[in-house]
């Protein structure tokens, strides 16, 4: 047994699997295509469940696990929902293969990597604009230097990240799309720096605050807050003292030759930040993705207001998957409410519950109709 003609063979399997992979997100163009054409929903579950039924039972009898083979598939048929989305989207709103995206920090940041998943999946090719404050993110595209912009919203560590809603109540750009991407912390170093000799952490903010339960272990440590994970991580690079530390993820570091030391910094497992892309130009949902309307209102401050409204959502059978609030600025004590309905705006129910809402609340305003990229798996028995 030579181990190089093992690793040969196993580099020559790698291969046909890739090519098999590319092969197979071809075909569901086609399918996409078909769906085009008789506007069947992208999604298709059932078939999904068959399929999976189909391979556990193929794969038991090589010898392959059914969680394993579940897991490998549910990954394919995410990718493949999520281009078929993509293809239908591009084919309603034609657009240019170059596209400037603003995004918070510099090469590495979080929101740089968000926004490669994301225009990737559209082949787009982009030109990176990384600013160091939201405020100039949102700027950058209303002035039309950029063509997008990309913002982290929610978190699933640190919850509702705030200043960006604020900024959404003063803006006119439109929510064009969403990405939820998984952020893995890592604590970077410089190669070979000993991580008992740390002495200072740079970092973003709410990274600090994803990783809190971590960081209470070291009460002696500086921590510095930085205005990107990007900034964090150059710092640590220019620095170049080995008792400097960042946190950022571990792709970001080796753009800045840093070594992830302890990753999984953050307190929840399943780290994941969903962002929203912005855009001057609204744009138009097909029909076969789903869709979900971003809505921002205010209601009287007599009481069950609140109520009145979201009543008119479960009326026209509407579901709402997002509710949060912040203050109106200048208003004391009163609430701008945010909500999220998993629905296109230019359907049937969507219509009917606008012209309802319009007469019972102070202000309303559609923030953006966008097809929805959480693609939940489908389970089999
Ligand atoms: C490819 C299709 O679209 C979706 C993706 C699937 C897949 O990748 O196998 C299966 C069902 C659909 O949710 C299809 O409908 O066949």
């Amino acid at each position: 047994m030579d181990l190089n003609q093992i690793r040969k063979d196993i580099n020559q399997v790698d291969s046909d699997l890739l090519k098999l992979l590319a092969h197979r997100r071809q075909l569901t163009l086609n399918v996409a295509r078909s769906k085009e054409i008789d506007l069947k929903p992208v999604r298709d579950q059932e078939r999904e469940a068959q399929l999976l039924e189909k391979l556990v039972a193929q794969g038991k009898e090589q010898g392959l696990d059914a969680q394993y083979v579940v897991r490998i598939f549910q990954t394919v048929i995410e990718d493949s929902v999520l281009r078929q989305q993509a293809w239908l989207q591009g084919q309603q709103n034609t657009s240019q293969d170059l596209v400037r995206v603003a995004y918070l920090g510099a090469k590495g940041s979080y929101s740089y990597v968000a926004a490669h998943g994301y225009f990737t999946r559209r082949d787009k090719s982009l030109i990176e604009m990384g600013f160091p404050t939201f405020d100039e993110v949102v700027r950058s595209v209303e002035r039309g230097n950029a063509d997008y912009g990309i913002l982290p919203l929610e978190n699933t560590s640190s919850g509702s990240i705030n200043e960006v809603y604020d900024l959404l109540q003063q803006t006119s750009l439109q929510i064009v799309g969403e990405t939820t991407e998984s952020i893995g912390h890592c604590l970077l170093t410089l190669p070979g720096a000993n991580l008992d000799e740390i002495t200072t952490i740079y970092a973003h903010p709410q990274v600090i605050s994803q990783c809190s339960n971590h960081l209470r272990q070291y009460p002696n440590i500086k921590l510095e807050y930085c205005s990107s994970s990007a900034h964090a991580m150059a710092q640590v690079a220019n620095l170049n003292d080995p008792s400097h530390a960042a946190i950022a993820s571990q792709a970001g570091g080796e753009l800045y030759g840093l070594d992830a030391r302890i990753d999984k910094l953050a307190n929840q497992a399943e780290n994941e930040s969903r962002f929203i892309v912005v855009s001057r130009k609204a744009l138009d949902v097909p029909v076969q993705v789903p869709a979900k309307t971003t809505l921002i209102m205010a209601t009287g401050q007599k009481s069950g207001s609140l109520v009145d409204a979201l009543l008119i959502l479960k009326q026209n059978g509407l579901i709402m998957s997002k509710l949060t609030s912040r203050p109106i600025p200048g208003n004391p004590w009163e609430e701008m409410f945010y909500l999220d309905v998993e629905a296109n705006i230019n359907s049937d129910a969507m219509k009917q519950a606008m012209a309802q809402l319009v007469p019972i609340t102070r202000f309303i305003k559609v923030l953006g109709c966008y097809q929805s990229e959480r693609i939940i798996p489908t389970e089999i028995e």
